[in-house]
């Protein structure tokens, strides 16, 4: 088990903040946390990587309570650029880090150049831009490569290449066996990086959406689109007609079933395509009531 936590509940004073959360990851994943500002993204992070007590509940990483120290070596947080040190240099931080890790100081280059810092990494860190931040944030985080990498929003102030990268970087971790969570408002990145998406909001965990996001949404396009729009009514098939296209998902209709029925009727199928939901549109969907206000 990598991860088990069980009623999870924390308060700042006597604002409830996560309520009674509860989940399990067993397997190698990358999950996205996502939801709206002050839902609980950070506070959970913080609460898992025993940066904050909480109130109720139990939480285990890699089989061991969550405040054992000796978790320090299999597992990584990526925090808000506070947690660095202007005076220094971000090779000073990755070397520090090295030596707490009881890595060889040769890895600091390694990492730096990995993630793409080698060129600033003996500048300050005052000098920095918030992306070469972010880069030597993930540098610190990966230079243990972690068995466990908790992320919070760590493509803020990236430009499109270096999203890219680190989207690249954390599948790699992923591949080679680590477990990612990562918290971001970019659904875009999150939809190329995982299916698995904890959706969040007021404190609690309202769906784990990995089955419907998968659900893939099929768009025809057909030589006749009055004919076709008839042959459905006639079946009372759940198609929906958009301009001189078809849409449906398959939870309603088998595709195999729309093209038969099309071909009995010498219906032409020009083109299908087919896309999943989409962590913007279950979005949409879950968070609608806050999008109206
Ligand atoms: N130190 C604190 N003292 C009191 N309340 C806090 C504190 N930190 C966070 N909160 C409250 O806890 C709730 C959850 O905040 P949190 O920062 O965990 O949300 P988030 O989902 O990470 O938000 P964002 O997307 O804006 O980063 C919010 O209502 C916030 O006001």
């Amino acid at each position: 088990m990598i991860i088990n936590v069980q009623g999870l509940k924390k308060s700042y004073k006597k604002q409830l903040v996560l309520k009674n959360i509860t989940f399990q990851i067993e397997e190698p994943q990358i999950i996205a946390l996502v939801g709206p500002n002050g839902s609980g993204k950070t506070t959970m992070m913080n609460c898992l990587m025993n940066l904050l007590p909480f109130q109720e509940g139990n939480v285990t990483i890699l089989g061991k309570k969550h405040s054992d120290p000796t978790l320090f070596y299999d597992v990584s947080y990526l925090q808000d650029n506070r947690v660095l040190y202007g005076d220094l240099t971000g090779a000073d931080h990755l070397q520090f880090i090295c030596h707490a890790q009881k890595l060889p100081t040769s890895k600091a280059k390694e990492v730096a150049a990995y993630v793409g810092m080698d060129k600033y990494a003996k500048k300050r860190v005052r000098s920095y831009s918030l992306g070469m931040k972010q880069h030597l944030l993930l540098a610190m985080a990966i230079l243990n490569d972690p068995k466990l990498i908790l992320l919070d929003e760590p493509i803020n102030g990236l430009d499109p290449t270096s999203a890219i990268h680190m989207r690249h970087i954390l599948m790699d971790l992923h591949a080679k066996g680590a477990t990612v969570i990562i918290s971001s408002h970019n659904l875009e990145e999150i939809d190329k990086m995982t299916n698995t998406i904890y959706f969040m909001k007021d404190g609690e965990i309202l769906e784990e959406s990995l089955d419907a996001l998968n659900i893939a949404h099929y768009t025809l396009y057909v030589s006749d689109s009055e004919k076709a729009q008839e042959i459905f009514a006639t079946h009372q098939l759940p198609i929906v007609k958009e301009e001189n296209h078809f849409t449906f998902s398959e939870e309603a209709l088998s595709l195999q079933l729309a093209i038969d029925i099309l071909n009995q009727n010498d219906v032409q199928i020009q083109h299908i395509e087919n896309k999943k939901i989409g962590a913007e549109k279950r979005y949409m969907e879950l968070f609608e009531s806050e999008l109206r206000r």
